[in-house]
């Protein structure tokens, strides 16, 4: 199954306290964990399209260290994680779109298999784990209820989607100026796809705060 790829590395990192972005971070082994999150993906010969998307002020250091695979390209991102996703997208040539957090490096090609293998049947797939703690909803300090446990999972990515499914998302969510936390809540508010979970673990970890950069 041919796909493009959209590595999303046009944060700002700033929850990591680093004073630079968390993606250019080069753990023991002298790869950044931008290097880490794009070789899964460079290793798959079914990834026809890599779309790595930076920061406007940090496209130049990105086009000079990053583009060491003919099948990367680079795209200025934009304000929000969303807004780098849209304009990721208006590039994407194959009819499957894998997107995936470039502060995310810890993924694995085992789950790479499975959401191509679920790509086989579904237009909506992403990587997920169950919840081992009880989540509650919680509002100006106070608990309002807890949720079942056994129906709450932890999204991740990569999310992966038909192209034009996910474009036309995308598209409706920028005309309506509304912002999801993830691009498979898009396929929930604006289609009626069903979006298959694929299992995967606490390991895939998304760089985030301070000590996601211990090891
Ligand atoms: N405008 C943005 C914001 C985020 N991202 C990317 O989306 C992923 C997940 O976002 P997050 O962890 O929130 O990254 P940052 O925005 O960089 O972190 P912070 O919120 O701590 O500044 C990261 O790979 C980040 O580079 C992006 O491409 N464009
Ligand atoms: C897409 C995501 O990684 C799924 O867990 C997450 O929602 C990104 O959130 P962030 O606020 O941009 O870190």
């Amino acid at each position: 199954m041919n796909y493009s790829v959209i590595v999303l590395a046009a944060g700002r990192g700033s929850r990591t306290n680093l004073d630079y972005n968390k993606v250019f971070y080069t753990f023991e082994n002298g790869q950044t964990v931008l290097n880490k999150s794009l070789s899964v993906f460079l290793s798959d010969e079914d990834c026809k399209q890599v779309v790595l998307v930076c920061a406007d002020y940090e496209k130049d250091y990105v086009t000079e260290n990053y583009l060491y695979d003919s099948r990367i390209q680079v795209v200025t991102g934009g304000q929000t994680r969303q807004d780098s996703v849209y304009n990721g997208l208006q590039i994407v040539d194959q009819d499957y779109v894998m997107i995936h957090d470039g502060a995310r490096p810890f993924v694995e090609k085992k789950w790479i298999l499975d959401l191509k293998h679920s790509l086989e049947t579904e237009d909506a797939c992403l990587l997920m784990v169950p919840s081992v703690d009880t989540t509650k909803i919680v509002v100006d300090g106070y608990v309002k209820e807890s949720l079942e446990r056994k129906l709450v999972y932890h999204a991740q990515t990569p999310q992966c989607f038909k192209t034009d499914l996910i474009k036309e998302c995308h598209q409706l969510a920028r005309n309506k100026q509304v912002q999801a936390t993830d691009d498979a809540q898009l396929v929930e508010w604006f289609s009626k796809a069903r979006v298959k979970v694929v299992l995967s673990s606490f390991t895939n970890k998304k760089i985030t705060l301070p000590e996601d950069l211990k090891g």
